[in-house]
């Protein structure tokens, strides 16, 4: 994998994949099932990386905040992980679905145990699990409060639209937290827990926010600009590794065979990427794919780990 030395490339690499993206006119389809996500230009993109050694890296709208939808599973993951640790393993699985974000055929036969957490049903779960000892107010301020700590960003909020918009079109969300509570997999009423799941699926932030986020999951758990331990070493790995074999939904094969590092998409166009031991990378690009991941995001992040010589597989 590239030395944090030879980065001075990088800010010429985000720069031409920027340039690039910016040409295309293959851009894919925004996500309208919720109407509001479906109000955003296409032709936005952005992009961001935050190396282990402190650089802060832009190109294109990088500052501009989008909704991160199902990114944020990653950080309700690490904040459920923390409350309950394997035992989550009992309520959701971890292996990857090959089925759509919001499928439901998998969950009967396997009982009302998501597949895993990032896809729809698991996130519920993971969301059900943080209500636990709160109202959900409390438990949506907490983890807002987690991805600020994360950002060192106070400024990050919660689109209230956004997650209004989800709530009142949410009919799917709805049916796969009712079917779980129907086999004992959730512990609180189905509203509660999908409410603090719309909530934390609207926080909106911008590539930079995104990129400091993930931070930790670059450097084996720490803030690598605090030497605060955030995880242990060996969960930052074992979240890596979900991400790499479930980030992306039915496409996660693809993504990994193309781009070679854990990511995790959200129908609001965005990808959290982690270059473990070198950089934290967001992008934004709404557009999606069939498999709702952003198209261009994906196809920038392929671009830049070839340039970069990234991939967790490279020697
Ligand atoms: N893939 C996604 O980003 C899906 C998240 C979205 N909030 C939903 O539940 O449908």
């Amino acid at each position: 994998m590239a030395e944090i030395e030879t980065m001075p490339e990088l800010e010429q690499a985000l720069a031409e994949v920027a340039a690039e993206m910016a040409e295309r006119t293959d851009r894919g389809e925004v996500a309208t099932y919720i109407p509001q996500l479906g109000k955003v230009d296409p032709k936005k993109f952005g992009i961001a990386a935050v190396t282990n050694d402190g650089r802060v890296i832009l190109a294109g709208d990088a500052d501009q905040p989008f909704s991160i939808q199902s990114v944020s599973k990653v950080f309700t993951l690490t904040l459920a992980l923390g409350k309950v640790g394997d035992a989550l393993w009992q309520r959701v699985g971890r292996e990857p679905s090959g089925n759509p974000f919001n499928s439901i055929v998998q969950l009967e036969h396997e009982n009302g145990i998501p597949r895993n957490p990032f896809i729809n049903a698991g996130a519920i779960v993971v969301s059900d699990v943080l209500l636990a000892g709160h109202q959900p107010r409390e438990a949506i301020g907490e983890i807002l409060r987690f991805i600020q700590f994360l950002a060192d960003d106070e400024t990050i909020v919660i689109d209230r639209d956004v997650a209004a918009s989800e709530r009142a079109t949410g009919y799917r969300n709805f049916a796969l937290a009712n079917y779980m509570k129907s086999f004992g997999n959730l512990h609180h009423a189905p509203e509660l827990a999908l409410g603090v799941y719309f909530h934390h699926c609207a926080i909106a932030m911008s590539c930079r926010q995104l990129a400091m986020a993930g931070r930790f999951l670059a450097n084996g758990g720490r803030n690598p600009a605090t030497g605060h331990s955030v995880v242990s070493a060996e969960r930052a790995r074992r979240i890596g590794a979900l991400m790499l074999t479930c980030g992306h939904y039915d496409g996660s094969g693809d993504f990994a065979f193309r781009v070679g590092i854990p990511g995790k998409s959200g129908v609001g166009g965005g990808i959290l990427g982690i270059v473990p031991g070198v950089a934290s990378l967001a992008v934004w690009s709404p557009g999606l794919n069939e498999n709702g991941n952003s198209k261009l995001g994906s196809i920038a992040l392929e671009k830049l780990a070839r340039m970069m010589n990234w991939s967790i597989f490279a020697p």
